[in-house]
């Protein structure tokens, strides 16, 4: 199998990196482009054997799988250079949410997915979201998702509904980590613990967690009951908790579903001015 990426900001090589370590892909089955041809460089000081192309059309010419992983308003400029090159055996797979499967369908002759990777695939661990294409049969399913379960556990989502998922699959990482970085700026500051330690603390508190919710079968509710004793420190601290952050989750929710339908937006105007234009013209 021969896998393309077209993009390797921080997640194209993240998965580079991720799949080539997970031992589930080597370096001579990847092909690689990017803009930053600097970048596929570095890459490929990292993973002797990868292959470099200077042309997205080479990268998915040359490719059975190929990633794209560029942010959505980069989408189309990348589209309308491999429209020509892929055929209909082949699967391009988008990392990013806003493209949506009835576009790339129309705009490609081949089989797409959407597959919405996490930074924690790059530890192995976390989800990577999979929203499948209608040209895509149970075998494609069963490779590509054999393929993202050497670095994340594949979870299957309805299109609809891949925005909420990503917030806690994708993004989750980065507002936890704010959450953490705060909080453990209060504690370092109010008691003069060294921050270093108490980053250690939470890493290890964050994984213990993510372990009692999977392995473990707790809710997020049962384990704050199982910590917060009748009366004590810990359900003291969560009712200034509950009082101080009673609505911000809804808005959080509004914020990426409203950010998200703006990409959606401005990614299909790309695609619908052409269109637009060639009627005119
Ligand atoms: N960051 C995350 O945790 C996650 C990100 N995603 C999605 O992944 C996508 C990429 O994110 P991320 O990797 O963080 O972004 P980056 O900006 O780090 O990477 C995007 C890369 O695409 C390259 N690029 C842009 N246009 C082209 C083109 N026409 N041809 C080839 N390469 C091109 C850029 O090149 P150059 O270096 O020249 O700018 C850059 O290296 C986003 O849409 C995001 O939604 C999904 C899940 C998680
Ligand atoms: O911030 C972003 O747009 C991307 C989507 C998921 C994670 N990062």
């Amino acid at each position: 199998m021969k896998v393309g990426f077209i993009g390797t900001g921080s997640m194209g090589s993240l998965l580079i990196d991720a799949f080539i370590h997970a031992g589930v892909l080597t370096p001579p089955q990847i092909t690689a482009s990017s803009r930053t041809f600097a970048k596929v460089q570095k890459l490929a000081h990292r993973h002797a054997g990868l292959n470099l192309s200077l042309r997205n059309s080479d990268t998915a010419a040359d490719s059975d799988i190929v990633f794209i992983c560029v942010k959505p308003l980069e989408f189309k400029c990348v589209i309308d250079e491999i429209r020509d090159v892929v055929t209909p055996d082949q699967i391009v797979v988008s990392i990013t949410s806003p493209l949506l499967l009835h576009r790339l369908e129309s705009e490609l002759p081949c089989k797409v997915s959407k597959i919405i990777p996490s930074i924690t695939n790059l530890v192995g661990s976390g989800a990577s979201l999979c929203i499948h294409g209608s040209r895509i049969n149970e075998e494609d399913r069963y490779m590509l998702e054999n393929l993202m379960s050497a670095i994340s556990k594949p979870i299957r989502v309805p299109e609809s509904h891949t925005r909420v998922a990503s917030d806690f699959a994708s993004c989750g990482p980065a507002f936890l980590a704010f959450f953490l970085e705060q909080w453990i700026q209060a504690g370092s500051e109010l008691t003069g613990m060294d921050s270093r330690q108490l980053n250690d603390l939470a890493g290890e508190m964050l994984l213990g967690t993510g372990k009692l919710l999977t392995e473990g079968g707790l809710t997020p509710a049962e384990l704050q009951s199982r910590v917060a004793v009748p009366g004590g420190i810990t359900a003291e601290a969560l009712m200034l908790l509950e009082a101080s952050l009673h609505d911000v989750f809804h808005k959080l929710v509004r914020t990426t579903h409203h950010k998200y339908e703006e990409d959606v937006r401005k990614a299909d105007a790309l695609f619908n001015s052409e269109q637009f234009n060639q009627q005119q013209y």
